[in-house]
C-alpha cells in the first residue's frame, strides 16, 4: 500500500531523514518508532505528500505520489498537533474539515455521525472542542482524519501525552479500523504501543535501523536479562561484575544484560553474601520487552 524508497530530507545542514526505504502491507499496521527527533514526523509528513523531499519516491498503491494530485491519495492523516476551532463544536469542526475535501455537507454529517458513534463522540457532537479532554481531541482529530473514507490512515504520535485509559480506548478504534481492512501507519514514542502493532520500524538520527515482527525483534536480542531487586546498592557495584554488558534501573530494581544469567547470578549472591533462597528470589531471568531492544539498538547508534 505504501512503498518508500531512499527518502532523504535536510533542514539546512540537519539532515531529519537519511535514505529511508520502507514498505507497508495492505491491511497491516505498521509502527514507526522512535526517540524524539529521530525524525518520524518528517518521514510521515513526506508519506502524505504535505513535505517534499530532497531524494527518494513514495508510491502508494503503487502510485508514485508525485504524479497523483493532491487531496486524492486515499489517504488520511492525522498529524502530531491537530489544530481545532476551539470555538466551534465538535461536529462543526468536522463540517469545517470535511468541506475542505468538497465533500457535500450530508455526506459528511452521515460519515461524521458514523464514525463519533464508533469513538463514543456522539452524545459530546455538539460541545464546544475547547471544552473536551485530550482523549477526546485525539478523538475529534481521527474522526476529521477518516472523513474522506481513506484506506491508508497515517498517525504520528496519535496517543502523546494521553491517559493510559484513553490510549487503550484508541487503541481499541485502531484495531477496529484495521479489521475492517484499513492500513495503518502509526508513529510512537511508546514500547507498549510498539508492541500492539503487527511490524515495527526502529528509526534512529534519521536512519531506519530495524524493521520487524515485535516477536522477532525480541527474539533477536542478544543477551539474557536479570532483574535485580536490591535496595542502597549502587549501579556500580554491577558495572564491576565481569560478564554484565549493560545496567539500567529504575529505583531500587536493576536490569542487567549478561551473556551467561547463571554465572552472573552466582556471582552477585556471592558478593551480597545472599543465602540460595534469597537469591531465587532477588534475581529473576526476565524476558526482553521492547523497550530493551531498543534501548539496546538506540546505545549502538541504531546499528544490529
Ligand atoms: N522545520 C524544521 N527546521 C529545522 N529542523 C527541523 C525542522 N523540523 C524538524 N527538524 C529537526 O529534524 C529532526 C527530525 O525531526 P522530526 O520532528 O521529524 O522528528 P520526530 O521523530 O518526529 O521527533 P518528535 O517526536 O520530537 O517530533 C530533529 O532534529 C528536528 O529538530
Amino acid at each position: 500500500m505504501i512503498r518508500v524508497e531512499g527518502l532523504t530530507k535536510a533542514y539546512g545542514d540537519k539532515v531529519a531523514v537519511a535514505d529511508v526505504s520502507l514498505e507497508v502491507q495492505k491491511g497491516e499496521i505498521l509502527g514507526l518508532v522512535g526517540p524524539d527527533g529521530a525524525g518520524k514526523t518528517t518521514l510521515l509528513r513526506m508519506v502524505c505528500g504535505l513535505l517534499t523531499p530532497d531524494g527518494g519516491e513514495v508510491f502508494l498503491k503503487g502510485k508514485n505520489l508525485r504524479e497523483v494530485e493532491r487531496g486524492r491519495e486515499d489517504l488520511g492523516y492525522m498529524p502530531q498537533r491537530f489544530s481545532l476551532y476551539e470555538d466551534l463544536t465538535v461536529m462543526e469542526n468536522i463540517l469545517f474539515f470535511g468541506s475542505l475535501y468538497g465533500l457535500p455537507r450530508r455526506t459528511i454529517l452521515a460519515r461524521a455521525e458514523e464514525i463519533l458513534s464508533l469513538t463514543a463522540m456522539l452524545e459530546f457532537k455538539a460541545r464546544l472542542a475547547a471544552h473536551l479532554s485530550g482523549g477526546m481531541r485525539q478523538k475529534l482529530a481521527l474522526t476529521c482524519a477518516l472523513i474522506t473514507r481513506p484506506a491508508i490512515l497515517v498517525l504520528d504520535e496519535p496517543t502523546y501525552g494521553v491517559d493510559p485509559e484513553s490510549r487503550k480506548e484508541f487503541w481499541k478504534i485502531l484495531y477496529y479500523l484495521n479489521k475492517e481492512g484499513m492500513t495503518l501507519l502509526i508513529s510512537t514514542p511508546y514500547m507498549d504501543e510498539a508492541e500492539l502493532c503487527h511490524r515495527v520500524a526502529f528509526i534512529n538520527e534519521g536512519r531506519l535501523a530495524v524493521t520487524g515482527m515485535p516477536q522477532e525483534l525480541k527474539a533477536s536480542f542478544p543477551y539474557h536479562l536479570l532483574e535485580v531487586r536490591a535496595a542502597g546498592i549502587e549501579p556500580d557495584f554491577f558495572r564491576e561484575i565481569a560478564g554484565i554488558e549493560d545496567v539500567s534501573y529504575y529505583g531500587d530494581r536493576f536490569r542487567l544484560m549478561a551473556q551467561d544469567p547463571d554465572a552472573c547470578r552466582r556471582e552477585i549472591a556471592a558478593r551480597l553474601s545472599l543465602p540460595e533462597q534469597e537469591a531465587e528470589l532477588a534475581i529473576r531471568e526476565v524476558p526482553p520487552g521492547m523497550e530493551d531492544v531498543f534501548v539496546w539498538l538506540a546505545e549502538r547508534g541504531g546499528k544490529v
